[in-house]
């Protein structure tokens, strides 16, 4: 059986945890490289002991030197890191699973520049649920008519600093793409004072922040007598680390390119 190499950007964050976790329990995976930043308390640890299992790799923030030997970077971080990781994992040549979300258009971009030379999977939610619910969005936004209102609701943790998530954004642009529309022409972020009545043809967002919420969405299509509500709860940030790996798995076969999960579940 070939094993991959996985670095883990962000090692020490709430999902490179929990990726280096998974990677411990699975057997055709081996992590090759921990990695934090320059300021970070947890350089010269050892990774494993933050999972309960002493692993000898150590965690480090010297990026380019920790890559050599790693098949593919798994980075759970923020814009700004992974756009630094990005750089190098293109001039090294190895493939990148971004699940870093709060990327501006230009930011993407650069990603979308960098799969010419190296393949990266680039995903606001490796859930499978998530995955599937954007196709179902799909097929209720076709099958609806005109006259349902449009709102995404999402809630999260304390400690998230985006918003809307990620995933939030990708429900909007699956739904207004399905639309024929641009989402940022018909986004609404957010209500307060007098904002008088809702204008038809938008998309509204709710952001909730509290507790230890994982990651909670919800599309509401309000007519007039019903609404559809098409929900995902996630309870575990499990469901996010395996996607993440699946993805890894996917890019072995890949030298280069852009996709996302529903390249790696199979749903395009
Ligand atoms: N695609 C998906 O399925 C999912 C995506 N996410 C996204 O992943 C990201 C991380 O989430 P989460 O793990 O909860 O966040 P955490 O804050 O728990 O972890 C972030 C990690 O990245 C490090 N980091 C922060 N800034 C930088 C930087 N500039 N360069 C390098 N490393 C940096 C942090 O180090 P330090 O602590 O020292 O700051 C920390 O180790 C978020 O954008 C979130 O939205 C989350 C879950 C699922
Ligand atoms: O920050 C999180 O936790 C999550 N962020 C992602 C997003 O912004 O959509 C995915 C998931 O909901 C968890």
């Amino acid at each position: 059986m070939t094993v991959l190499n996985i670095a883990v950007a962000g090692s020490t964050g709430r999902m490179g945890r929990t990726i280096m976790q998974t990677i411990a329990e699975a057997d055709d995976l081996r992590l090759s490289a921990a990695l934090e930043q320059p300021d970070s308390a947890y350089l010269s640890q050892d990774a494993g002991s933050l999972i309960g299992t002493p692993n000898d790799i150590i965690i480090r923030s010297d990026f380019a030197a920790a890559l050599l030997g790693s098949d593919v970077l798994i980075d759970f971080t923020r814009p700004a890191g992974t756009l630094a990781h990005l750089a190098v994992c293109r001039q090294l040549g190895i493939k990148l699973v971004i699940g870093t979300t709060g990327f501006s258009a230009e930011e993407k971009e650069m990603i979308r520049a960098a799969a010419s030379d190296i393949a990266i999977v680039f995903a606001p939610n490796m859930s499978i649920g998530v995955n599937i619910l954007f196709k179902l969005l799909e097929v209720a936004t076709r099958a609806l008519p005109t006259g349902y209102d449009v709102e995404i609701i999402e809630a999260h943790h304390r400690h998230k600093v985006d918003a809307p998530s990620g995933t939030a954004l990708r429900m909007g642009e699956v739904i207004a793409q399905t639309q024929e529309k641009e989402l940022e022409k018909v986004a609404i972020y957010g209500r307060e004072g007098h904002t008088g009545e809702r204008a038809a043809d938008t998309i509204g967002f709710s952001t909730i922040r509290g507790g230890d919420i994982v990651g909670d969405h919800t599309a509401l299509f309000a007519g007039i007598g019903e609404r559809l509500e098409i929900t995902h709860k996630a309870s575990s940030r499990q469901t996010f680390a395996a996607g993440a790996l699946h993805a890894a798995r996917f890019l072995a076969n890949q030298s280069s390119g852009l996709f996302d999960m529903q390249d790696v579940l199979g749903l395009r």
